[in-house]
């Protein structure tokens, strides 16, 4: 069977990957997270085949030659990521729906590309000013990395009118049981 699919997108550090860990462990029966491949280096804590499918740019390149991922971008210079189709047939095999935590374009991508079987969902941080604040305070990336996700997160925040829903992400734990609303309605339509 073809289960739903949950798109997730926002510009880096709105949040949306704290969203989606929360669904993930509040409701592992129904949803699953979509695995990308990516070509970044994996983070300290981060898993090979959990966090991401850690793989070389050659490898990633060969991959889209073979036409193996529904969508891809190079979402930073040189660092690629994609959603592989196997991945997606995967969690459906299992009898779930696709939870994806995917950049903006990305997300857009997989609007087009299923329709009324996905949602997605633009969180949006309480202004720019915030979204800094959260990508420093993570600590995950050197100035040069950081001022690159800053200056693509400002054209990605007029996005936001474009996805089917905007999610609020101010206060965490509200955010979280908005996400879980908008997450069981959607699931409940047939
Ligand atoms: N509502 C919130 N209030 C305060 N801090 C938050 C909130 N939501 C997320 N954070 C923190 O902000 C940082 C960025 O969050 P997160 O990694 O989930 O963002 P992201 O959108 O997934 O970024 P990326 O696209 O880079 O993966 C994390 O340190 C997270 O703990
Ligand atoms: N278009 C896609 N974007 C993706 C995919 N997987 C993750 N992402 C997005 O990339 C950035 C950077 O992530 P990070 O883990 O390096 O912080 C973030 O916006 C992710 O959501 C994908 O398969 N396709």
């Amino acid at each position: 069977m073809e289960g739903k699919l949950l798109i997730f997108s926002a510009p880096s550090g709105a949040g949306k990957t704290t969203i989606v860990k929360h669904l993930l462990s509040t409701h592992p029966d129904k949803i699953s997270f979509s695995i990308s491949a990516s070509t970044r280096t994996p983070r300290e804590g981060e898993e090979n085949g959990k966090d991401y499918y850690f793989i070389s740019k050659e490898e990633f390149l060969h991959r889209i030659a073979k036409k193996e991922f529904i969508e891809f971008e190079e979402v930073y210079s040189g660092t690629y990521y994609g959603t592989l189709r196997s991945e997606v047939e995967r969690i459906w095999a299992l009898g779930k729906h696709v939870i994806f935590d995917i950049d903006v374009e990305g997300g857009l991508h997989l609007k087009r590309k299923f329709g009324n079987q996905a949602l997605a969902i633009f969180v949006q941080p309480p202004s720019l000013e915030v979204l800094i604040q959260r990508l420093r305070g993570r600590g995950t990336d050197s100035e040069e990395k950081l001022t690159e996700r800053i200056l693509k997160a400002e054209k990605e925040l007029g996005y936001a009118n474009r996805f089917d829903v905007i999610l609020k992400n101010d206060d965490l734990d509200t955010a979280c049981a908005n996400a879980e609303r908008l997450m069981l309605d959607f699931l409940s339509v047939e």
